[in-house]
């Protein structure tokens, strides 16, 4: 997909740190979200993703840094940006005590730009009920519920942790592909995580690789598959210039910045998929 580094950065996140009782879960990370772009998260389990889409939203106080979202700041954020922010958090939710048809009326009094038929085609899409109660819905059906809620307004800004964790393959396939055509459409932005990197795969156009609270990796899943690559280096050979190690197995080094003109140096150069760049970088 074709950037246009001219627009204007939705988010930008610059040199963030972010520390719990003098722990760092943010260390000094910077990224920018154009329009057009969904970026997946990845990560292990306490990587920092979480804390880092809480820090984007204002819920969490940064320790360090700067975040600029939709021309503000992270630590202001007016309702007239809010309505422009789509957010579903890894444990939705509230309205317990409503029907999801009471739910979606009280939700969408909040959006004036909320698209109705939007709106219908997703509840029929995940078979939800209107007059189904909250607390009775399957966790795949609340996340569908919190789904329709953070999207059928089109905001520019969309964030998800994990989104589809709950919902079944077909769900996840379909939810995926309007993931993508929001991004498009609408000139939005998506920040989302995920631990399914065949999905990440499928729909993002770009991929952020956190380790330990660090981003070890930011860029287009396209340029991923070339540029990063398992090598071993031929005996008595130096690095080529220019190659950043990721990490380092015995003799088997996990690079980025690869290019072909390098291929001399290595007896071997094996290209990686995202679930075994994960699992080479967390070796
Ligand atoms: N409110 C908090 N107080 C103290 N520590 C926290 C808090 N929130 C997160 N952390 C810590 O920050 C680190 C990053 O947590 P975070 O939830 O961002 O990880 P994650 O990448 O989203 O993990 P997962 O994939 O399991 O959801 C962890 O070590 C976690 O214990």
């Amino acid at each position: 997909m074709q950037m246009q580094e001219s627009n204007q950065a939705i988010l930008a996140f610059h040199g963030l740190t972010k520390a719990f009782d003098g722990q760092l879960a943010i260390d000094d990370l910077s990224m920018t979200l154009y329009p057009g772009m969904v970026v997946g998260l990845l990560g292990q389990n306490g990587a920092g993703k979480s804390t880092l889409m809480r820090c984007a939203l204002g819920i969490l106080d940064v320790t360090e840094g700067q975040i600029e979202i939709l021309g503000g700041t992270s630590d202001n954020i007016s309702s007239a940006q809010k309505e422009l922010i789509g957010y579903v958090p890894q444990q939705p939710f509230g309205y317990e005590g409503f029907t999801v048809e009471r739910a979606l009326a009280l939700h969408r009094s909040f959006y004036p730009n909320w698209d109705g038929s939007l709106e219908q085609e997703w509840l029929s899409r995940f078979q939800l009920d209107g007059a189904q109660q909250v607390q009775r819905l399957s966790v795949g059906q609340r996340q569908s519920l919190a789904l329709i809620m953070a999207m059928a307004y089109r905001p520019k800004l969309l964030i998800l942790d994990e989104p589809v964790a709950s919902l079944d393959p077909i769900a996840r396939r379909e939810f995926m592909s309007d993931l993508f055509d929001l991004a498009l459409d609408a000139g939005s932005a998506v920040l989302f995580s995920s631990h399914i990197t065949s999905d990440l795969e499928r729909v993002a156009s770009h991929v952020a690789l956190m380790r330990k609270g660090k981003l070890v990796l930011f860029k287009e899943i396209d340029a991923l598959r070339e540029s990063v690559q398992l090598v071993s280096l031929k005996p008595g050979e130096s690095l080529p210039e220019g190659l950043v190690v990721l990490n380092r197995q015995q003799d088997k080094l996990l690079v980025d910045h690869y290019e072909a003109a390098m291929a001399p140096s290595f007896t071997s150069v094996t290209p990686m998929n995202l679930e075994q760049l994960f699992m080479e970088l967390h070796r």
